[in-house]
C-alpha cells in the first residue's frame, strides 16, 4: 500500500512536441505516415502484390494530414498482372467502374461460405456490405493473397478484424456516404409511423376501408429525443426542426455548442426519455449502450411514446419492447435494425400490430449506394496502390522489437484515455485533450504517435462504435471534433525507458468525480509503467499508486484512520477481490483519495454501501 504526496507539477512545459520526419533512407510500405522510422523498417501490410506501389518516404505535415512520396523504382507497373478484386455484394456502378480502371473485377453475389473461401484465394481485394460474413476462415483460405477488405458502409461487425490484422489484411470502410440516407430513413419511419401509413396500406390492400382506425398523431409541437448526436443524429435533428418539432438530445460526448447551433438542448438520458413524445435512436452499439432500452428505461418513458430505431438492434431489449408495447407505454415502434438479422418470421416484435419494420434499409438509397461505392472503391484502390487510407479500421503490423519496447506504454496510454473519458460527465462535451509526456529521451528517439493513437482509442472507443488504431486515430479524433495537443517535458530519468510518465487532461469539461480535477479545473490523471505494468500515479492533484488491472474504484474522503478497512470490508463481504490499493493526500488529516483496483465488478448495492460510508465525500467506479 502506498502513501504518496501530490503529483509532479506540469506547470513549465519544455517544448511543444513536433513530429519527426522519417529518414530518407527508410523504406516501408503502405502505412508509414503514422509511423516513426524506427517502427517503419519492417512494416509489411499490403506490399507483396507486384502491382503495389511501395512508399519510400512519408511525412506528417504540419496540419496533421498524411502525405506520401512514392519511390520511382517501385512504381505501379502496367505490364504486370492486374490485382483481382472480388465484389461479393451489389455495389453502385460508379464504384465498380472505378475498380475496373485499376484491376480485374469479379462481381459474384450470394456466394456460399465455401465459394467465398475459394474465390478469396485468388483475390487481392474483397468488397462486401453487411450481408457477407468475412470470418477468420475466409482470411485463412486467402493464404495471404487478400490485401484489403472494403466494407461498403459504416458497421464492420461482419468482418473479423483481429483475423484481418493477424493476416496482414487492411480493412477499410465508408463511414460518411450513407449518413443522410440513414437520417432520411429515420424521418420516413417517424412520419409514416405517426400516420399509420404501413398499417393503412396493408388494410386497404386487404379490401378494407378503415378511416377511423388509422387516425394518426401530429408531429408539429411534439418533442423528439435524439439519442446520440453524431453524424446521423445531427441530420435527423436538423430535419425534425424543419417539421416544427421541439428537439432535445442525449449524447454525453457531443459538444453542447454544436447542438445549440441547431437549436437542440443536450439533456440527461432520463430527462430525454421521460419528456419525449418520440424517441429516435442514433447511438452506436457498445457495451454501454447494449440493451439500454429495457424494462426499467421503458417504465420511465411517457405513456404513449413512439420509438424509432435506425441505429443497431442490440441497443434495445426486444422482449422488453414487446412488453412495453403490450402495456401501452410504447404506443408504436418503427424499426430498421434488429438483434438478429434477418429476424425470425414469427418474432412477436415483428408481428406486433403497432410495429412498423423495414429490412435494414437505412443506407439503401441510390445516391447513398453510389456515394458509398465510390468512397469504398477509392479506398480499396488506394490501399492496393500502397497509399494510406484515412478510413482504415484495423491495426497495421509493427516491427515486433519496437512493439515489445512500447507495449506497456501503449497499454498505459489506452487505459489512461479510457479512465479519463469515464471521469467526464458530459455537459460541454469532450473536445480538448492535452497529453504531457515526461521522458529522458531525445525528441528523435521517441515518437509518440502510437501512444497518442492509443490515448485517442481509449477516449473514443467507450463512447462510439469507431475502431481506432495507429492508422486512423487522427482521422477519427478530427471527425469527432477532438483536439489533442501533445507536450513534452524532458526529465532527468533513465533514457533506457522510452517514457517516464504520461499525463492525460480533458480540458473544460465537468467531471463526475471532483477529486480528478486539477487546480486549473481540468480532469487530469497521470500514469507510469512500473516493472512492465501500467500504474495510475496521479488523480487531479492527489498522488496515488495503483496497478491498472481489472477495474478501479476512486473514493475521495476525509483523511482519517480506518477508511481502508471499512471499504475493504464491504468489498470482501461481496467477494470482490482487491488487487491493489493506494491512498494519496494533499494535506494531512484533510482530504485523501483512495484508489482501489478490483478484479470483479461490484454490484450496485456494494457501490451504494461504499458511497454510504460517512467520511466518503464522492466515489466513482471505472472500467479499465
Ligand atoms: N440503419 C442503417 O442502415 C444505418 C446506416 C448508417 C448508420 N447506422 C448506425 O447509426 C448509428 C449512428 O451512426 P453515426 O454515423 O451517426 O455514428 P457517429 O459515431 O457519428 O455518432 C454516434 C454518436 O453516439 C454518441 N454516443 C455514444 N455513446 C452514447 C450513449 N451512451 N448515449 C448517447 N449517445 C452516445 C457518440 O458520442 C456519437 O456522437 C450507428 O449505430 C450506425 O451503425 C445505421
Ligand atoms: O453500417 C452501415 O453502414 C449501415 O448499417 C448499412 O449497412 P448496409 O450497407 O449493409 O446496408
Amino acid at each position: 500500500m502506498a502513501f504518496s504526496s501530490s503529483c509532479s507539477s506540469v506547470k513549465a512545459v519544455n517544448s511543444r512536441w513536433t513530429f519527426p520526419s522519417p529518414s530518407p533512407s527508410s523504406r516501408f510500405a503502405v502505412i508509414p505516415a503514422f509511423l516513426h522510422r524506427r517502427y517503419a523498417t519492417s512494416v509489411k501490410l499490403t506490399a507483396t502484390s507486384a502491382a503495389l506501389k511501395t512508399v519510400e518516404q512519408t511525412t506528417l505535415t504540419e496540419n496533421n494530414k498524411f502525405s506520401t512520396v512514392g519511390s520511382d523504382s517501385d512504381e505501379y507497373n502496367p505490364t504486370l498482372p492486374k490485382p483481382r478484386i472480388l465484389v461479393a455484394e451489389k455495389l453502385g456502378e460508379a464504384g465498380v467502374n472505378l475498380l475496373r480502371e485499376f484491376g480485374d473485377v469479379d462481381c459474384s453475389y450470394d456466394l456460399s461460405p465455401e465459394d467465398l473461401k475459394k474465390k478469396v484465394a485468388e483475390s487481392d481485394a474483397l468488397i462486401v456490405r453487411s450481408g457477407t460474413k468475412v470470418t477468420r476462415e475466409v482470411f485463412e483460405a486467402a493464404k495471404g493473397r487478400l490485401k484489403v477488405v472494403g466494407r461498403a458502409g459504416v458497421g464492420i461487425d461482419n468482418v473479423d478484424l483481429q483475423a484481418a490484422t493477424e493476416h496482414g489484411c487492411l480493412v477499410v470502410n465508408a463511414p460518411t456516404a450513407n449518413t443522410v440516407a440513414a437520417a432520411e430513413h429515420g424521418i420516413a419511419l417517424l412520419a409514416s409511423m405517426a400516420r399509420n401509413v404501413a398499417q393503412a396500406d396493408a388494410s386497404i390492400k386487404a379490401g378494407k376501408w378503415e378511416r377511423s382506425k388509422y387516425v394518426g398523431v401530429s408531429l408539429v409541437g411534439k418533442t423528439l429525443a435524439v439519442m446520440g448526436f453524431g453524424k446521423v443524429g445531427t441530420e435527423v435533428a436538423r430535419r425534425a426542426k424543419g417539421l416544427g418539432m421541439n428537439v432535445i438530445s442525449h449524447d454525453p460526448y457531443a459538444p453542447a455548442d454544436r447542438a445549440r447551433a441547431l437549436g437542440v438542448d443536450l439533456v440527461s438520458f432520463d430527462q430525454a426519455i421521460s419528456t419525449a413524445d418520440f424517441v429516435s435512436l442514433h447511438m452506436p452499439l457498445t457495451p454501454a449502450t447494449k440493451k439500454v432500452f429495457n424494462d426499467e428505461t421503458f417504465s420511465k418513458m411517457k405513456k404513449g411514446v413512439r420509438l424509432i430505431n435506425v441505429a443497431r438492434g442490440g441497443v434495445i431489449d426486444e422482449d422488453a419492447l414487446v412488453r412495453a408495447l403490450d402495456a401501452g407505454i410504447v404506443a408504436q415502434a418503427a424499426l430498421d435494425v434488429f438483434c438478429e438479422e434477418p429476424p425470425s418470421k414469427d418474432s412477436k416484435l415483428i408481428q406486433h400490430e403497432n410495429v412498423t419494420v423495414t429490412p435494414h434499409l437505412g443506407a439503401s438509397t441510390k445516391e447513398a449506394q453510389e456515394g458509398v461505392a465510390i468512397e469504398i472503391a477509392e479506398a480499396v484502390v488506394g490501399a492496393l496502390r500502397g497509399e494510406l487510407s484515412a478510413t482504415a479500421v484495423n491495426a497495421p503490423m509493427v516491427d515486433p522489437e519496437v512493439l515489445s519496447e512500447l507495449t506497456p506504454y501503449i497499454v498505459l496510454a489506452e487505459k489512461l484515455g479510457r479512465l479519463a473519458v469515464q471521469l467526464a460527465s458530459g455537459g460541454k462535451g469532450v473536445q480538448s485533450i492535452r497529453v504531457v509526456y515526461r521522458s529522458a529521451r531525445n525528441r528523435d528517439d521517441l515518437d509518440t504517435r502510437l501512444l497518442r493513437a492509443m490515448i485517442t482509442k481509449g477516449i473514443i472507443e467507450p463512447i462510439s462504435d469507431s475502431y481506432v488504431n495507429l492508422v486512423n486515430a487522427d482521422f477519427i479524433a478530427k471527425q469527432k471534433g477532438l483536439r489533442i495537443s501533445e507536450e513534452r517535458m524532458v526529465v532527468d530519468s533513465s533514457p533506457e525507458y522510452p517514457v517516464d510518465s504520461i499525463q492525460v487532461q480533458i480540458l473544460n469539461v465537468e467531471s463526475n468525480f471532483a477529486g480528478a480535477l486539477s487546480d486549473s479545473g481540468d480532469i487530469s490523471i497521470e500514469g507510469k509503467v512500473k516493472y512492465g505494468v501500467p500504474h495510475l500515479t496521479c488523480v487531479g492533484s492527489f498522488g496515488v499508486d495503483v496497478s491498472l488491472e481489472g477495474n478501479l474504484i476512486l473514493c475521495r474522503q476525509v483523511d482519517q484512520p480506518g477508511m481502508i478497512g471499512q471499504v475493504g470490508h464491504i468489498l470482501g463481504e461481496q467477494n470482490v477481490n482487491v488487487n491493489f490499493m493506494s491512498v494519496g493526500r494533499t494535506v494531512l488529516r484533510k482530504q485523501a483519495i483512495m484508489a482501489i483496483g478490483v478484479d470483479e465488478e461490484p454490484d450496485n448495492k456494494t457501490l451504494e454501501r461504499i458511497g454510504g460510508v460517512s467520511a466518503i465525500e464522492e466515489f466513482v467506479f471505472l472500467k479499465l
